[in-house]
């Protein structure tokens, strides 16, 4: 679904490439979590699947076409494919919860009676049947959260991106978040997701791709946010010490 083959990225005022030499593949369906210091390349690396910026060398490839040779005029429909959420919701400000949800069918061209039956549909299946009439500001953090992925979902893109996207709410509403990612993810669309949130990724066991200044250093099925074994914090897991309470 998505595949970079000795991509380099250099943007014009950059020392060193953002990206160097990256090549990676990910299949239909995977649930691939992407982490590495700040300024390890992971936005760039979004951005050049979403055709916000052209690769300096290689080739990127999402849902078997080569990104940089989709015509400017074809790249509406390239973004149909992959959807995108951020760790600031970008939501439109004066549009209703539905309003943010329909503009994404308005925009490429969804007949009237499609957009008023599909909207619903998917706000129901992110949980927020009743407030279709909030605005953005009239919602919480999770909740803006839940409309964006709505928004970003409605379309049944085959790909979702996701930069640090529970960067702003607290580690519960993170959490529902990543379920509500995972659903999605289940009813098929490979997720790719950019986050520095380690407890998150240590818990869920995906694979994990790991950047560092530009050049993939990992690739890890079942991973955890660092290298090596993890330690899920659960007290099943502790150490059964022996009676009296010396540690073995
Ligand atoms: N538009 C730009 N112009 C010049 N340099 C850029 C631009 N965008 C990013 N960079 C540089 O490219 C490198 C990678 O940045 P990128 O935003 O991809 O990192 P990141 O891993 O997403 O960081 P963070 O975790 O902080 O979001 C950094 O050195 C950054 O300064």
């Amino acid at each position: 679904m998505i595949r970079l083959a000795s991509v380099t990225k250099r943007y014009a005022t950059g020392s060193r490439p953002a990206l160097s030499d990256v090549t990676l593949e990910i299949g239909v369906g995977e649930f691939v979590f992407l982490v590495g210091p700040s300024g390890s390349g992971k936005s760039t690396l979004l951005r050049l699947l979403l055709r916000e910026e052209r690769a300096t060398a290689g080739l990127v490839e999402v849902a078997g076409r080569d990104v940089a040779r989709i015509p400017d005029r074809r790249v509406p429909q390239l973004r149909r494919t992959v959807g995108c959420v951020f760790q600031d919701f970008r939501l439109l400000p004066d549009r209703t919860v539905a309003g943010n949800v329909a503009f994404a069918l308005d925009v490429v061209g969804r007949p009237r009676h499609v957009v008023r039956t599909v909207v619903p549909e998917v706000l129901e299946l992110v949980g927020l049947a009743g407030k279709e009439k909030r605005f953005p500001d009239e919602l919480s953090g999770g909740e803006q959260q839940r409309v964006a992925i709505a928004r970003a979902f409605v379309g049944r893109p085959r790909v979702l991106l996701a930069d640090e996207p529970t960067g702003n709410l607290d580690p519960a509403t993170g959490s529902e978040i990543m379920e509500l990612l995972e659903d999605v993810n289940q009813a098929g669309t490979t997720v790719l997701m950019a986050t520095h949130n380690a407890g998150l990724v240590d818990a869920m066991r995906r694979r994990v791709l790991e950047l560092d200044a530009g050049t993939l250093v990992r690739d890890e099925r079942r991973g955890g946010y660092d290298a090596g074994p993890v330690t899920i914090p659960d007290q099943r897991t502790e150490p059964v010490r022996p009676a009296g309470g010396a540690a073995g």
